[in-house]
């Protein structure tokens, strides 16, 4: 005799039932003296465990499906892994609202070096948090009245472009539910952190040969400090990346919370960073937010 197996999974709230190719039907022996009841009322119940992101849209899970009958013990029906789709959007959303509550409407300053996706993920993480975005760049070059950064480093010089950016970063400073992308060099000047400081601080960490692929894509014009008119455009990029680097390291380390890009594509099982959307980085973003809120409120309430 054949028992069909219940369609309502009982799933974690991160994956949609409905996403699981999962099997409808499954078969349940019974005893001999329960046979000629014409219907067998029985229980049917499934667990997760183990759940693994394993992708960027994969999830790998064991899933025990089991059955029992009144009083009798239940028996294993189902079991074995699956690979359910699942959502990341979706994630991101429930993380952002786990969280939004905890920031108290302070800011979340992006920093890190140039390329690394403070703008693209900034905007991710404005739009699921309901704040608004800002560019520390773009604002210095409307509040100069110049068409881009580089232009104000060639009229003016690099010193009067960071002036503005503290200016920017004070201003800023007083503003609440702001997601804001500073610029690559703002973590230079102990001044701006005290600003920064008044919300929470995000470091971007991008190994610098992936910012080199992504930069010379695109082509150094717009970014004058790593600007070169001849030679190959990754090498002379990264190169120059890499003494940035090692004068900026530490002042980036002083952020808040650190997103390792290269952490995330081990846990989600990539070879490369480049695999990685920025909803993927928004969502590590916002976990590691939630690491400094709980240090930061020194209980787990969160
Ligand atoms: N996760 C990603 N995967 C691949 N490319 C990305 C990713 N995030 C951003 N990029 C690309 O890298 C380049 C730099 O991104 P973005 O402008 O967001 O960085 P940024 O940190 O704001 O840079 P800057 O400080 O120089 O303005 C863009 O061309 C963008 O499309
Ligand atoms: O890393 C840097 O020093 C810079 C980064 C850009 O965002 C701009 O702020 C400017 O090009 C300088």
């Amino acid at each position: 005799m054949d028992g069909k197996v219940a369609n309502g999974l009982v799933v974690s709230p991160r994956i949609g039932s409905e996403r699981f190719a999962r099997r409808t039907c499954g078969s349940v022996r019974v005893s001999r003296r329960f046979r000629e009841q014409d219907r067998l009322p029985v229980l049917v119940s499934a667990q997760l465990q183990d759940k693994t992101r394993n992708s960027n849209w994969h999830k790998t899970a064991s899933l025990e499906v089991s059955c029992s009958y009144k009083n009798f013990p239940a028996s294993v029906l189902e079991s074995g892994g699956i690979h359910a789709p699942f959502d990341d959007a979706l994630i991101l959303k429930n993380k952002s609202q786990e969280i939004e509550p905890y920031l108290s409407g302070r800011c979340i300053y992006l920093v890190g070096m140039m390329g690394s996706g403070k703008t693209t993920v900034g905007k991710v993480l404005s739009q699921v948090l309901s704040y608004a975005f800002f560019d520390s760049d773009t604002l210095v070059e409307q509040d100069v009245d110049a068409n881009s950064v580089a232009e104000i480093f060639n009229l003016y010089g690099e010193g009067f472009f960071r002036d503005k950016e503290t200016e920017v970063l004070r201003k800023l400073s007083l503003m609440h539910r702001l997601v804001v992308s500073t610029g690559g060099g703002a973590v230079v000047r102990p001044i701006n952190w005290k600003y920064m400081q008044k919300g929470i601080s995000v470091w971007l960490d991008v190994p610098l040969e992936a910012l080199a692929r992504r930069i010379a894509a695109v082509g150094t014009g717009s970014r004058p400090l790593l600007h070169h008119d001849s030679g190959d455009a990754y090498t002379k990029t990264f190169m120059r990346l890499t003494s940035l680097m090692e004068e900026r390291s530490e002042a980036y380390a002083n952020a808040n919370a650190r997103v390792s890009l290269e952490d995330v594509a081990a846990k989600l099982g990539h070879r490369d960073v480049s695999n990685l959307t920025p909803t993927a980085i928004a969502i590590e973003a916002l976990e590691q937010i939630e690491g400094f809120l709980k240090e930061e409120n020194g209980d787990f309430a969160l």
